[in-house]
């Protein structure tokens, strides 16, 4: 059994393994997270592993406290991936991108494959039919967009998300949710677009804190599993300890 953590920029997500089948999933803030592992090892005495990946602002250290009771397993960069990784930067990829790639990869075999993460940023990647990771995009995330046009301007209010009710927005408060949710589908739709035309037989997967809500949205029909880092972290792990 391992219990896995996923620290985003907005919130801390994590998900108790048993076979790779997930057994129940948590949501929390930063300032919480020494207590809820506590509570979920509490839960769950039979967790052997912890592993985590990080692109918040908590480093390895603060799992440390838990090593003697578990293995912690921290990932970085110099980890085993099963894809060919051709980022110009690859230390400057997030770990959670690879993750996501990397589950993508063992999910999805020998198929194109593009992951659409919708957490505080939206990020996009590529993995092609060869494991070959080309790289994607980075863009502001749905609430992200609420928080800079209020952060950024004098007169913006921050708002939190609501349907739009026409694309032509009427006053203030519908002219921005018109602006951040549709601006937010059509952009993807429009990536999405774009692949086809380059790529015409390959699988998206859809994640992160706004997937469910987009999943509706969009024009193009996709999965949406708004666990699937966890589950690629689970797999990601299983695959190291195979094959380092
Ligand atoms: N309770 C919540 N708190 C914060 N964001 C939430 C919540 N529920 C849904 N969201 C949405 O989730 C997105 C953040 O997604 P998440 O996957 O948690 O981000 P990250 O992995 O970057 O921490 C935000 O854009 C927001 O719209
Ligand atoms: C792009 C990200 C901020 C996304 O973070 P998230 O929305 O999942 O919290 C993260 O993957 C990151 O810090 N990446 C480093 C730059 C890169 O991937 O090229
Ligand atoms: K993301």
């Amino acid at each position: 059994m391992i219990l896995t953590v996923d620290v985003g920029n907005t919130r801390i997500k994590a998900s108790v393994f048993e076979d790779n089948t997930a057994l129940e999933n948590f949501v929390f803030e930063k300032n919480e997270l020494e207590k809820k592992i506590e509570k979920i090892l509490e839960k769950y005495p039979k967790c052997s592993d912890l592993v985590v990946a990080s692109v918040g602002n908590i480093e390895k250290q603060a799992f440390l406290t838990f090593e003697n009771r578990l293995k912690v397993h921290f990932f970085t960069h110099e980890d085993v991936f099963p894809f060919h990784n051709k980022y110009a930067t690859p230390k400057t990829l997030g770990i959670d991108r690879m993750i996501l790639a990397a589950g993508a990869t063992l999910q999805f075999p020998k198929q194109n494959r593009l992951v659409i993460d919708a957490g505080t940023c939206i990020t996009y990647d590529f993995i092609d039919e060869n494991d070959n990771y080309l790289g994607g995009a980075i863009s502001p995330g749905l609430r992200l967009r609420y928080e800079s046009l209020h952060n950024f301007t004098a007169r913006l209010p921050l708002l939190t998300l609501e349907e739009p009710d026409s694309y032509v927005g009427n006053s203030t408060a519908q002219a921005i949710h018109s602006g951040v949710v549709n601006g937010f589908v059509y952009e993807i739709d429009g990536f999405i677009d774009e692949y086809r035309k380059e790529f015409s037989n390959f699988i998206i997967i859809l994640t992160g804190g706004d997937a469910d809500f987009l999943a509706k949205r969009l024009k193009n029909t996709i999965f949406a599993n708004s666990n699937f880092l966890l589950e690629s972290l689970s797999q990601t792990y299983q695959y190291k300890i195979d094959n380092d």
